[in-house]
């Protein structure tokens, strides 16, 4: 790793830890406000924990299986470039390939305000593996801001001269008290897809137990909050530039048969995925950049 980004890392509180999921490189911040966590294996935003408060993002103690296309359950996931299964090839691991590489640690500062800022991004031409499963080349970023709450930008650069259809979602494990208690607000009204009932449905009111749920909400408002009452806090979602919000809990029995998950990890998070899915998935121009935006806050339940 660079020195230069080294020593700027240490300037805003951070260092880099070798100790990560699959041995990859971690990124540790230590700030006033807040502590959080990167994991380059994957480009995941994995640890946010304000201070005096439990972390927002769940992680799962299991390590998943051990294959090249295991995956742990953790943070915030980048799915890209499709969501759910590859239709046209599926031997392909479900939800894309980029949390399946090591990203690389591009750029850490602050935003004027004092935010923390770090930049990590996946460049396809250096992992040859891609080309096999994605041929046309693509650069991705994350950005994420750090300060109160936090703030994750993505975007992807489609270098290639050909259009290419694009589906993806910050799969965004959140962490819950107990998840048969939580409720989801924001989605009254709103479409949905039911992955588990099957068909289209529409929300009436809010989501609670958020348990056994695997829904893709179509045309979303861009505001979701993820309430609950034995952490005490609402946690606000607000997304720009993606449409669907998917709603994600493998319940009891779903959880039991997976052996990428601990049993009881089904009690502990909820996710709640700022997505572009089913019909809301999009093509990319050549040499097209696109970007969306996810940030979350977290206040006290009144
Ligand atoms: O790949 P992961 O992290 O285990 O997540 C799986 C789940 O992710 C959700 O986004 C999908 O809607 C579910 O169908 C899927 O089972």
């Amino acid at each position: 790793m660079d020195h230069q980004l080294i020593n700027e890392l240490e300037a805003i509180g951070g260092e880099i830890r070798a100790s990560s999921f699959k041995g990859c490189d971690e990124i540790l911040i230590e700030q006033p406000g807040f502590s959080a966590r990167i994991a380059l294996w994957g480009g995941h935003l994995s640890s946010f924990m304000p201070n005096g408060e439990p972390d927002i993002l769940f992680q799962s103690s299991h390590d998943g299986s051990d294959t090249r296309f295991s995956r742990k359950h953790f943070g915030v996931p980048v799915c890209w470039p499709w969501f759910g299964a590859n239709v046209q090839q599926p031997d392909l691991p479900a939800h894309g390939l980029a949390r399946y590489f090591r990203w690389e640690l591009e750029e850490v500062g602050r935003f004027k305000n004092g935010d923390i800022k770090v930049v990590i991004k996946l460049e396809s031409e250096k992992h040859p593996l891609i080309e096999d499963m994605w041929p046309q080349a693509f650069e991705l970023k994350q950005v994420f801001r750090l300060g109160d709450g936090f703030q994750v930008k993505f975007s992807a650069a489609n270098l290639s001269n050909e259009p290419i259809q694009v589906s993806e979602a910050l799969h965004t494990y959140f962490r819950v008290g107990d998840s048969a208690l939580a409720v989801i607000k924001g989605l009254d009204k709103t479409e949905y897809e039911d992955k588990f009932a099957g068909g289209r449905h529409r929300q009436t009111g809010t989501i609670s137990p958020c348990v056994y749920l695997d829904r893709v909400y179509l045309d979303a408002e861009p505001m979701t909050y993820l309430e609950d009452p034995v952490l005490g806090r609402r946690i606000s979602i607000e997304t720009e530039g993606t449409a669907c919000v998917v709603v994600w809990n493998p319940g009891e029995e779903l959880a039991k048969e997976r052996n990428d998950m601990n049993d009881e990890d089904y009690q502990s998070f909820v996710c709640v995925e700022s997505a572009n899915a089913l019909e809301n998935a999009h093509t990319v121009g050549p040499r097209e950049i696109y970007h969306f935006k996810m940030k979350i806050k977290s206040e006290r339940l009144k």
